[in-house]
């Protein structure tokens, strides 16, 4: 790469080969929303769906959002035994009225003979005959070539005739697809440049790659350096089986990383939004987000380690590749059994809690969330508890309740309709200094099922508290995670729940004890307690 910067297009298919994902399955509005998220990025052309496959895709493109990027319809070159004009599978994606129409077909001879059952001859006039039809309806054309590589392996020059065939016909693009993901990324790199020294355009050239041996960005940048100028991938790496290429990995690398960053020019401007998407779509799906995703997880930026700490404290750069602002993410130092004093004041600090070095406190805390972290807590997962540690220690931990006693019952019956039922029942009593509070609830829902002990204990919990009680009417547990540690009759369970609030703050706590009730107990406890330091700090 050298000279003026090219321009390289990127492509997104996370509405149809993200779509293919098992375990996902998006509404119409969803692909909206994507789709929208997607156009504000910068992204070249979405891949919205195949039109007539099913409802959900149809009614998608029925009302189509209006993007800047090339919305495109994706669909096959047409059956064997019809005609282009008389294949209603390829009649449907033409209706869909999209700018661009991409057409997979087949390019490995063997996938010829055996997936289709026809001729290579047959297959040849197939993928022009398709190509050629959507182009006389006025749309750009892309031909994604399934197998290629596998095909070009077997096959070369039938593989090179697949794209000729449809490159004739009309199309702007043609695609490289990796379908089975088994490519590696130096063999990917020596076929797109093969195929360009064949005679075939880098600037009419695609990659799609998939994720099977965990190269699929690897290989997506080996294609782009031997001259592909356009990209395909998904957000958070959806995709059939291990899924495709990250474009939330691939787009800031592009963006901010030699050789590409200053050899290539994307429509993407900026990647500081990238995170936020990244977690939106992840709760789109009800999914939780990798923390260890590149540039976009939780963790990307977290510096655990006490030497790292102390580095990252004097010189960011010292342990961090790019800066966090970039991609919209965020530094996190963590307390942890491998933290030292720098790690510790700096997580004070970012809490609003100044601590002069060398303070005997210090070394007191870092003690305690060793010794905690050996029975079994993790508090670089639940930064708040640390903090109601940390300020117990520093005698900064007001003490806003007591907790007198709690008691939790489940009971499983039949009800008067004959169903077998099970209803949680608990009983909190808090003091605020003279004052006693008893609560009680059940945890049935709107839906008239049981939630759960724990779900009691935090309606009885969340009930009443006094003069408190305003602090937390807006606050909601979002997720609640369990693990049992050690093993036999030592064994203790740890949990983590994660709270947010309607101010847009999210904190996590943790509770340690042989019993789940307790550890519950113990983290909910102190995430209401988190709620009421920070809301009366602010
Ligand atoms: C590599 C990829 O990921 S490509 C994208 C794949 N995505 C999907 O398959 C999701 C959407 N697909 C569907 O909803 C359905 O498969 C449909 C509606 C397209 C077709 O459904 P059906 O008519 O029931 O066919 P079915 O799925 O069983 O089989 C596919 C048929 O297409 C043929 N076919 C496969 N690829 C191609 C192609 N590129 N060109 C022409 N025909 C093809 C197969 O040979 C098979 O034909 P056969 O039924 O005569 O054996
Ligand atoms: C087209 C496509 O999704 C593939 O070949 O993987």
């Amino acid at each position: 790469m050298s000279g003026e910067r090219a321009r390289l297009f990127l492509y997104d298919t996370t509405l149809r080969d993200g779509q293919q994902t098992q375990g996902v399955q998006f509404s119409a509005a969803e692909k909206t929303e994507i789709a929208l998220m997607l156009d504000a990025l910068g992204v070249d052309y979405i891949e919205g769906g195949w039109p007539g496959a099913n409802p959900t895709d149809s009614d998608f493109f029925a009302a189509v959002p209006r993007t800047r990027a090339v919305m495109t319809a994706f669909g096959m070159t047409r059956r064997s035994g019809r005609s282009a004009d008389n294949d209603d599978v390829l009649a449907a994606v033409l209706d869909a009225g999209t700018a661009a129409v991409c057409l997979v077909g087949k390019s490995h001879d063997f996938h010829v003979r055996a997936a289709l059952g026809i001729t290579l001859e047959e297959n040849l006039t197939s993928i022009a005959a398709s190509v050629a039809h959507a182009a006389g309806r006025g749309r750009e054309v892309l031909f994604d070539a399934e197998h290629f590589f596998d095909g070009y392996a077997a096959n070369p020059s039938y593989a090179l005739d697949c794209l000729r065939a449809a490159l004739d016909a009309g199309a702007r693009w043609v695609v490289l697809c990796d379908t089975n993901g088994g490519t590696l990324p130096a063999r990917v790199g020596e076929i797109t440049a093969a195929v360009i020294a064949a005679g075939i355009p880098g600037d009419r050239l695609g990659i799609h790659a998939h994720d099977d041996t965990g190269n699929a960005v690897a290989c997506s940048l080996a294609a782009v350096q031997a001259g592909a100028r356009q990209v395909q991938g998904t957000l958070n790496g959806l995709g059939e089986r291990c899924g495709n290429a990250s474009l939330t990995t691939l787009i800031p690398t592009l963006l901010l990383k030699e050789p590409f960053a200053s050899n290539l020019v994307t429509g993407v401007g900026s990647v500081s939004d990238l995170t936020r998407i990244s977690r939106r779509l992840d709760e789109i799906l009800n999914r939780a987000p990798d923390r260890s995703a590149p540039y976009v997880g939780a963790s990307a930026f977290a510096h655990k380690a006490g030497l790292h700490a102390s580095a990252i404290l004097k010189a960011p750069q010292t342990y961090e590749h790019v800066d966090p602002a970039l991609v919209g993410n965020e530094r996190v130092i963590p307390m942890s059994n491998q933290a030292g004093q720098s790690n510790l004041r700096a997580r004070l600090a970012g809490a609003g809690i100044e601590v002069a070095p060398g303070d005997p406190a210090l070394a007191a805390i870092l003690t305690s969330v060793k010794e905690r972290e050996d029975q079994g807590y993790a508090y670089d997962s639940a930064q708040a508890s640390f903090e109601l540690l940390a300020r117990a220690h520093l005698e900064r931990l007001p003490r806003f309740f007591e907790i007198e006693r709690y008691r939790v019952t489940v009971e499983r019956r039949l009800n008067a309709a004959g169903r077998r039922i099970s209803v949680s029942e608990a009983v909190v009593v808090v003091r605020l200094g003279e004052e006693r509070i008893m609560s009680v609830s059940d945890s049935v829902g709107a839906s008239g099922e049981d939630a759960g002990p724990v779900n009691a204990l935090w309606r009885a919990l969340a009930k009443d508290l006094g003069r408190w009680q305003p602090a937390i009417e807006d606050m909601a547990l979002t997720d609640f995670r369990v693990r049992i540690i050690g093993a036999g009759t030592e064994a203790v369970t740890r949990v983590i729940v994660d709270s947010a609030d309607s101010r847009g703050q999210a904190w996590s706590t943790v509770g340690v004890s042989p019993n789940i009730v307790d550890a519950s107990f113990e983290a909910l406890v102190d995430a209401i307690r988190w709620k009421l330091i920070r809301d009366r700090a602010v």
